[in-house]
Parts: structure tokens; C-alpha cells; sequence
């Protein structure tokens, strides 16, 4: 068998449908083999190897335990550091870490041979036979069984014995071409300074204070399957996330935010806003932005963020399924945007809203208690008093080059000339999203992409019933309010908006900023999350 995929002789089906998947075989090469499992290595996060000395009989693994990870720098080519004597046979345990999907598809795979009789089957160049250790599987499918099917994904972890044999060569090279399929765009590091790291950021009194639950029950062991070294901060206080974003100035000072490869926040959207903050604050903004990938792990009220990645990635939005497309590495660029108050700015990563949304956000704080209900419970109030706002608004159509706009200062007039557009009138709704959703429950943009360089507003001007209202409201959470009377979208690289009636809220990803004029221009593919966007 061979290291490079290029030399593997795919089935003809495998070609065309580019599929891959691994078929584990019992018996030897010369006894009837059966097909005992189907694995899509796309489901693997991880792969681990125990050796036991076969003829000694010690159930215990011996002294010897590889983890074949990401990244192994010590052993480049992944063999297992063995100090078993060449001349004595020794049996491997085999540990698959599988998150998959139900229905796996069956068409097409790679039939992996391996072990005892690598001799007789040498010249079939693909050779490795497993033999399966029904024990040990039966245990683990059981394991599976009672293990808590979260979201669309779920545990199902494998373990094989593999065949006997007098070195580990060829389950070196199986343990290699698995990890080779299982993180097919991953490249080696090649220094210390390259290797993955990241820092999760645990926010405890997110939504219902389940954040470090979630941490220590799922993201961690799965961390530890894949070999992601990662650095954990649980937050004490309000704003220590964005503290953390600092510049770390002397050697003793904690890892500097730009040394890791990516953030993961385990908390709501706020904790994502202040990494945000926090980031643009720093003078190397742009690098760090540039060079970091960001993560969520939905346990806020909202989860905007992971809702829109998982949406874009076609995974459920869940914890475990969110968690995977982290380990895995998958990760896209998405668009950000750059925000100017009167006398502030500000990076953000989700949406801007302004009259009702802002006002049910905001005002609905004071029934924290209710969780994701507040929200539904406050649009009541505020479709039965309902309020209209005038102002200003101003936007500048995109074009095909998704350029980012340079925004002249707030007070200085916007010129018809340059292509803006400007309206005045009375707004009951003023939502401008860079992402599908708002929420796990808010499908307030349907047609957003991650990374088309566009605002999509959606707006609903004054003259709108409260009957109508209602049922625009009502019809978001399938994103069923899209084509509906009184529902307009606009679509825009830039905007501006002067607010004439006082009394909303400028907020901003979920939380207030200043109030007053206010304007924005995306920032097109600024950042890299990780998701795995699938769009048509
Ligand atoms: N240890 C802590 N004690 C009190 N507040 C904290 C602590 N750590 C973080 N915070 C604050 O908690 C606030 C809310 O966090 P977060 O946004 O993650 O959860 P959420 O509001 O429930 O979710 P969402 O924003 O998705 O609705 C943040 O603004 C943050 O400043």
C-alpha cells in the first residue's frame, strides 16, 4: 500500500463520484473475508494506536501508546515509536474516532488490507488485513448506543484488533494513508511556531450557564481524539474577553492571540462581540484577522453565529456538530464589517439592527429568564404598542468587485454623484445582517452568503398593519417572511443611517452601542471561520 494517494488505485465508481470510503474486512487473506464496517474517513477526527505483546498475553497495553495525530512533529512519518524486540510479535488496537452522519452512503470504496499475511499478499501492493475484535466492537457499538445522539451527528467510535505481526510497518502506513484521508487539505507543520493551537474561550454565564459543561463533556475529549493542543480560558468577569485580545507585551504575559491558529468562544454571539472589540482595538488588527480562524460553540440564548456557520456548512446546528467542523479544521472565509459612531468604531461579525428588533433585544433583558422566549415574548409587546421611527437612510448599491468602501467621516454629506442612494422615512424595522441567521431560531436573511461582500437589509416601512407585522414576525423563523407584502430586502456594500425620531437602539450583534448616525462598509472575506460552506 501506499503513502500516496495518487498510487491507490481507486474503483472506477470511487472516481467518479469522488468518494472514498474505508471497508474493514475480517478473516485472513486466504479465509473468506467479510465486510464488517463502512467508514467515510470524512467522519474521522482521530486516530490512535496501542500496542500489546502478543506473546505474552498482557491484556494491558504495553509502555507504548501512539497517537497518531495531526500533529506529530516529533515523528514525521507517523510510525508508531515501538521498543518491542523486531523478533516478537505484537498486536495493535486500533482506535477510529468517527462522528458521522446517519445514512452513509455505500457506493464506492477503498478496501483496506493489512497485517499477518502481509508476506502472502505483498504482491498485491495494498495489503493489510484486519482482524476485527468483536469484543471490543461489540463494547464500543454499545458505548454508541447509550451515548447521547446530539444534533445530526453522533459518536460512534471504533476499535480493531489488528492482525499480529512481526513489525508495524504496514500499520504505520495504514495509520498514515487513514489521517491522509481523514484531513485531506491539512499540511504538515513545518516548525513549532506552525503548529495548530488554539484558545477556547469558555464563557460560564452564557444562556444557561451550560458553557463549561459543553467544554469539559465534548469539545475537550474530542479536542484530545483529533491531537489539537488548544489553551482554555474561562471568563470571570464581563469584558475578559475582550482583555484577553490585548497585546501580550513581556515573555512572562500569557501566549499573544496572534501565536494561535484560531478562537474557539463555547458562549453566545456577546463573547464573539467582545473578541471582536477587543481584536480591533490592536494596532495589527488587520494581521491577526487575517491570520486567525474563528469558532463557536453555541451555548448562549442566541447563537447567531454558529446557527449561520452551520447553516452555510449544511451540519445541525448542535454543539457536537459544531465541535466537529473545528477539529476537523474546515474553515471558510466570511465577510466582517467595519462600523463608525459618532465617536466610536467598531468590528462586527453579525448583524446591525435598529426600531423593533433593537428595541425587543434590548428592552427584553429584564426577562433574561425566559431564554430564546424573550425574544418572542417582547415581539408581542411591540407588535401590540407598536412604534414607527423616522429617519435618513442612505446605501450604495455593490458591485461586482467587492471592493471595500472608504467611508468619508459621519458628518460629511454623501454625494448622489458616487452612487448613493439616499431615502427618508418612517421604518418600523431596520435589519441589516451579514449572516442567514440572528439567532438559532431567527432565519432573518435567508439569501445571505458568508462571503458575497453584501449587506442584506431588510426593512418594513411605517405604513405597515400590525396584523401584517405579526405575521412577517411570525414567518421569520423559516425564513417564509421573504417575498411577503410590507417585506423589502436591500442589498448594499455600504450604508449610512441618520436617525430623526430618538428613542431606538443601535445594536450592534446583540449588543447597544452609541446612539445617533451611524455607518458601515463590509469588509469583504476578512476573516476565516470555521465552517464548511456548501453553497449551490
Ligand atoms: N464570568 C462572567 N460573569 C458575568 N458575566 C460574564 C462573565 N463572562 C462573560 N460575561 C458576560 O456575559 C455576557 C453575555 O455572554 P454571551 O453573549 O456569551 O451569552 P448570551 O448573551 O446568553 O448569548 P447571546 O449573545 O448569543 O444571546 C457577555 O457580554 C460577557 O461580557
Amino acid at each position: 500500500m501506499s503513502n500516496d494517494e495518487d498510487d491507490v488505485e481507486w474503483p472506477r465508481e470511487v472516481a467518479e463520484r469522488n468518494q472514498r470510503l474505508l471497508t474493514v474486512v475480517s478473516g485472513s487473506s486466504d479465509a473468506e473475508e467479510n465486510t464488517v464496517d463502512i467508514i467515510d474517513p470524512n467522519d474521522i477526527v482521530g486516530v490512535n494506536v496501542e500496542i500489546e505483546l502478543a506473546s505474552t498475553g498482557i491484556s494491558e497495553p504495553r509502555s507504548l501508546t501512539s497517537s497518531l495525530n495531526r500533529n506529530d512533529d516529533s515523528n514525521q512519518n507517523n510510525e508508531p515509536v515501538s521498543e518491542i524486540p523486531v523478533d516478537t510479535q505484537a498486536n495493535a488496537i486500533l482506535s477510529l474516532f468517527v462522528y458521522p452522519k446517519p445514512n452513509l452512503s455505500t457506493k464506492g470504496y477503498i478496501q483496506t488490507f493489512c497485517g499477518a499475511e502481509r508476506n502472502k499478499t505483498k504482491n498485491s501492493n495494498k495489503a493489510i488485513t484486519f482482524l476485527e475484535d468483536k469484543d471490543r466492537r461489540q463494547d464500543c457499538s454499545d458505548a454508541s448506543k447509550s451515548s447521547k445522539c446530539i444534533g445530526q451527528r453522533y459518536c460512534h467510535h471504533r476499535r480493531f484488533t489488528v492482525a499480529p505481526s512481526e513489525d508495524l510497518t504496514d500499520l504505520s502506513i495504514l495509520v498514515n494513508a487513514i489521517r491522509k484521508l481523514s484531513q485531506p487539505n491539512k499540511l504538515p507543520a513545518t516548525s513549532l511556531d506552525e503548529e495548530e493551537r488554539l484558545l477556547v474561550i469558555v464563557n460560564p454565564c452564557s444562556g444557561q450557564k451550560m458553557g463549561v459543561s459543553e467544554y469539559e463533556k465534548m469539545l475537550l475529549p474530542m479536542l484530545e481524539e483529533a491531537g489539537v493542543a488548544h489553551d482554555c480560558l474561562i471568563t470571570t468577569h464581563t469584558k475578559h474577553a475582550e482583555e484577553r485580545m490585548r497585546k501580550q507585551c513581556t515573555p512572562s504575559d500569557f501566549k499573544d492571540v496572534s501565536k494561535y491558529t484560531g478562537i474557539v468562544v463555547v458562549g453566545g454571539d456577546g463573547t464573539i462581540h467582545e473578541i471582536m472589540q477587543g481584536i480591533h482595538q490592536r494596532d495589527d488588527r488587520d494581521k491577526i484577522l487575517e491570520s486567525i480562524k474563528l469558532g463557536m460553540i453555541g451555548a448562549g440564548t442566541s447563537n447567531g453565529f454558529s446557527a449561520s456557520l452551520a447553516h452555510a456548512s449544511k451540519e445541525s446546528m448542535s454543539p457536537l456538530d459544531s465541535a466537529f467542523v473545528i477539529v476537523k479544521g474546515m474553515s471558510s472565509w466570511i465577510d466582517l464589517s467595519r462600523y463608525d459612531t459618532k465617536s466610536s468604531s467598531y468590528t462586527s461579525f453579525l448583524t446591525f439592527s435598529w426600531a423593533m428588533i433593537a428595541d425587543i433585544d434590548i428592552e427584553s433583558e429584564c426577562i433574561r429568564w425566559a431564554g430564546f422566549l424573550r425574544m418572542d415574548i417582547w415581539g408581542v409587546v411591540r407588535v401590540l404598542f407598536l412604534r414607527k421611527y423616522r429617519a435618513k437612510f442612505s446605501y450604495l448599491p455593490p458591485t461586482e468587485d467587492k471592493k471595500t468602501v472608504i467611508l468619508p467621516p459621519l458628518s460629511t454629506p454623501l454625494s448622489e454623484n458616487e452612487g448613493w442612494v439616499t431615502v427618508e422615512d418612517d421604518f418600523v424595522l431596520f435589519w441589516v445582517s451579514q449572516v442567514t441567521h440572528a439567532g438559532e431560531q431567527m432565519f432573518q436573511s435567508p439569501s445571505c452568503k458568508m462571503n458575497d461582500g453584501v449587506f442584506q437589509i431588510f426593512v418594513v416601512r411605517g405604513n405597515v398593519s400590525r396584523l401584517r407585522l405579526a405575521l412577517i414576525l411570525l414567518a421569520m423563523e423559516h425564513g417564509g417572511h421573504v417575498g411577503m407584502n410590507g417585506v423589502e430586502f436591500i442589498q448594499c456594500s455600504a450604508y449610512r443611517l441618520e436617525p430623526i425620531t430618538q428613542g431606538s437602539y443601535n445594536d450592534l450583534d446583540g449588543e447597544v452601542i452609541e446612539s445617533g448616525p451611524i455607518q458601515a462598509s463590509v469588509l469583504p472575506s476578512s476573516i476565516q471561520a470555521y465552517s464548511n460552506p456548501q453553497y449551490d
